[in-house]
């Protein structure tokens, strides 16, 4: 696993990450969320091994990036969306041939290596194809294929969707999810946090370089108190399924009921209750005739976890005036 233990790093004057402690396990996808500034691009860049820590500690499966970096390179490998990190000029496969040579990965290993990346990311057709005439999401691809060149355990995605459309992100992210399931662990920072909730089972909240919160993208909802509502329509709801519903959960609703139209039981609560509240509803006889969950929006918990810290630190600043 990787470890930070009191992480820090100062720019000057400038705290960027201050303090942090983070587990980033194999087999599963860890979330690094935070507004812009948060601190979450340096955390990345130390995990990376391309800025060094001002203090605190870094295991990358036992391995400190500062003493043993070049045995931490080959465990790692960072894959920033934002950045162009393939040649143009070259083809896919020459781009894989050229990474795969600067981490000294003999060609009979290479070789096959490169071809089962191309078919993942599902490049092998284009494999001989400049870049330059990739679209943005094959070379998006491509680049992924590149940071698994090494074979690495723990793979740091900063923002790997930025810019991508919808299809092409939704691809990226089942790419990300099997390397998980394949043990790899990582680290993932996005400003799509619909991505985030999918892909994440774990997410660290930062804010000004500090913990703010962590947990599942649903228990940092319920910790805000984001709800997601599901809303069932019913057709014919009678007096028993209305009572299965409101045995179910007393913050069921009864939004309306009309012989004819059918009636609308709503329920909003942390978590995923969709499941069990049809179930419940079907069991006591009630014929389904739609659902609609409204999902309660990660944006929020982070942009609250925000405003509790900025209120804590005027409270903060009041009470040392007050002394
Ligand atoms: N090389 C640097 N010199 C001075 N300050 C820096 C440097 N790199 C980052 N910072 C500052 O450190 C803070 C954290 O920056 P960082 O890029 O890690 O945040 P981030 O969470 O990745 O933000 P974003 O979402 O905008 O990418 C910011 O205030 C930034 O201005």
């Amino acid at each position: 696993m990787i470890e930070t233990l009191g992480l820090r790093k100062q720019f000057g004057a400038k705290t960027a990450v201050d303090g942090l402690n983070l587990v980033i396990p194999q087999g599963r996808v860890t979330g690094l969320l935070g507004l812009n500034g948060a601190g979450k691009t340096t955390t990345i860049k130390i995990l990376a091994t391309l800025l060094r820590q001002t203090s605190g500690t870094v295991r990358i499966g036992g391995l400190d990036p500062v003493k043993q970096p070049h045995a931490v390179r080959r465990r790692i490998n960072l894959i920033a969306g934002g950045e162009r990190m393939v040649y143009a000029r070259l083809t896919g496969r020459e781009n894989l041939w050229y990474f795969g040579q600067l981490y000294d990965i003999p060609g009979k290993v290479l070789r096959p290596r490169i071809e089962e990346l191309l078919e993942l990311v599902g490049l092998t057709e284009a494999a001989g194809t400049r870049v330059e005439q990739y679209s943005r999401g094959m070379t998006q691809r491509l680049s992924i294929a590149r940071g698994l060149i090494n074979d690495p355990d723990y793979l740091l995605l900063d923002e790997p969707t930025l810019g991508l459309d919808a299809p092409i992100a939704r691809d990226l992210r089942k790419v990300v999810a099997e390397l998980a399931r394949h043990g790899k662990g990582v680290l993932l920072t996005s400003h799509y946090l619909a991505e985030v909730e999918q892909l994440c089972e774990h997410v660290y909240v930062i804010g000004d370089g500090r913990h703010l919160a962590e947990g599942t993208p649903a228990q940092l909802m319920a910790q805000t108190g984001c709800h997601r509502t599901v809303r069932v329509t019913v057709s014919g709801l009678t007096p028993e399924v209305e009572a299965a519903a409101l045995a179910f959960d007393p913050a069921v609703r009864i939004i309306s009921q009309d012989v004819r139209e059918g009636g609308v039981v709503e329920l909003s609560r942390p978590g995923d209750v969709a499941g069990a509240l049809t179930m419940a509803i079907v069991g006591a006889g009630g014929t389904l005739s739609g659902l609609e969950i409204a999902e309660p929006s990660l944006e929020d918990a982070i942009l609250a976890l925000n405003d509790r810290r900025a209120v804590a630190m005027t409270a903060g600043a009041g009470r040392q005036v007050a002394r």
